[in-house]
Formats: C-alpha cells, sequence, structure tokens
C-alpha cells in the first residue's frame, strides 16, 4: 500500500504481514515513514492505494501524548479507555478494574494508578499507554517507540512485556531504534524514504509459528 499527505509520499508500495505470536520491529531513519505505516496499518490514516487486513483485535501505543494540565483524567481513568474498544464504555466491571490493575503492575506505575496524568513525567505518561494499550489483550499490537523517554532498567522491561505479549498469541508491530528490540525481533522491517529498505529478515525463530497473518497490507 502507499500513502501520502498533501505534499509528501509518506509510503510507497509497503507490503507486509504479521501472524499471531509475531514481533515486526520497524526501523528507519527520522522522516522514513515509520509512524504513517503504524497509523496506517491501526485505521487512523486511510491508506491512498492498497488495503490493510486486520483479523481481531487491534490496539495502537502511541508516543506519549502531549496532556492538557486541564484534563481530568487520572491514571487509572486512561489505563480504563483502553478497555472501550473506540467507543465509550460506560461502567466497568470488577474483572475489568482488576484488568486495570494488572497492567499498571504490568507497566511498574501500580502506585501512580489515582494520580492526575497531567501530573506525570514523560516515561511514567509513555508507562501509562503502555498500559491502556495491553490492558485488554489485543490480538494485535502496534506501538509507536513505546521506549520513548522511559529509563535504561524500563526498557529492558517493557522489551520482555512485548515477549509476553507475543507467547500469548499477540501480533506485535513496534517502531523502536533501540538495538535491544531489534535484536529480540523476529523480524525487523527496515523503512528508508517511505519504501522497504531490504525485505523483513528473519533474525530469530518466533516461539509459536504464525498459522496466518493477523495484520497485513
Ligand atoms: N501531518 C503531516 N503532514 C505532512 N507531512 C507529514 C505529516 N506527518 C509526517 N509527514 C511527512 O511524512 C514523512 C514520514 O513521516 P513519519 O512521521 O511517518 O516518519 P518517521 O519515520 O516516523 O519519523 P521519526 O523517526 O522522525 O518519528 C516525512 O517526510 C514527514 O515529513
Amino acid at each position: 500500500m502507499s500513502y501520502a499527505y498533501s505534499t509528501t509520499d509518506a509510503l510507497c508500495d509497503v507490503s507486509l504481514s504479521v501472524g499471531p505470536g509475531e514481533l515486526l520491529v520497524v526501523a528507519g531513519p527520522n522522516g522514513s515513514g515509520k509512524s504513517t505505516l503504524i497509523e496506517v496499518l491501526a485505521g487512523v490514516r486511510r491508506p491512498r492505494t492498497g488495503r490493510v487486513v486486520r483479523r481481531g483485535d487491534v490496539a495502537l501505543v502511541v508516543q506519549r501524548p502531549d496532556v492538557s494540565p486541564m484534563l481530568p483524567v487520572t491514571v487509572r481513568d486512561v489505563v480504563t479507555m483502553g478497555m472501550w474498544r473506540g467507543r465509550f464504555a460506560g461502567r466497568t466491571t470488577r474483572a475489568d478494574r482488576v484488568g486495570v490493575t494488572e497492567a499498571l503492575e504490568r507497566v511498574g506505575i501500580r502506585r501512580l494508578a489515582e494520580r492526575p496524568l497531567a501530573t506525570l513525567s514523560g516515561g511514567q505518561r509513555q508507562r501509562a499507554f503502555l498500559a491502556q494499550g495491553l490492558v485488554r489483550r489485543p490480538d494485535v499490537l502496534l506501538l509507536d517507540e513505546p521506549t520513548a523517554g522511559i529509563d535504561e532498567s524500563g526498557v529492558l522491561g517493557v522489551h520482555e512485556l512485548l515477549r509476553e505479549e507475543t507467547r500469548r498469541g499477540a501480533a506485535v508491530v513496534c517502531i523502536s531504534h533501540d538495538p535491544h528490540a531489534v535484536a529480540g525481533a523476529h523480524r525487523v522491517l527496515r523503512l528508508h524514504e517511505g519504501r522497504v529498505a531490504h525485505r523483513p529478515v528473519r533474525e530469530s525463530q518466533p516461539r509459536s509459528t504464525p498459522s496466518s497473518s493477523a495484520i497485513g497490507s
């Protein structure tokens, strides 16, 4: 598929597929089209040509969005929103609340649950949005530089979380410049000026062999 902003061809003839249990890392220089690709895969942007096939529930973890100090939401609220699947869900069940606490624990910010989101540091906020993506155990997890602003020991924890997600069968696509992420990936897709620089190369065997693609274009 291809995607263009008004004056810029951001993606040209990009084709990929990711199966359940696979971790695909998307790498490439600034401006090469990585964020655009994740947004097109997530359905936030519609490809200009071609199509994206998604199987199952898809969650997107964006890169530390700016938060207005006026926004009256706590960290727990933000993670709970991850349960909504794109629409307001109203009341939460006890199981939802347990799931939210577990997600907060997995990303190491359970103690911050009742804090207003706007009072968090950048790295803490990134963890909150990671928990939002993890909370409903999606079939497809798309992440735009999830370790941005996260300290060194936290980065390793995030990589382990992504491997855990693949072990339970999720298809994971993660933008990262981090050599650890690249080393731990099943495949790496390198973009250059909106095109695939090399075909994805299998760098290690996935723990479960994908039977069909969970997402592809
Ligand atoms: N909203 C926009 N309007 C116009 N052009 C855009 C827009 N967003 C991105 N672009 C352009 O599209 C191309 C791809 O941008 P994209 O953000 O996808 O790259 P990236 O690889 O994620 O970069 P980075 O590593 O800096 O985050 C770039 O040339 C960029 O300038």
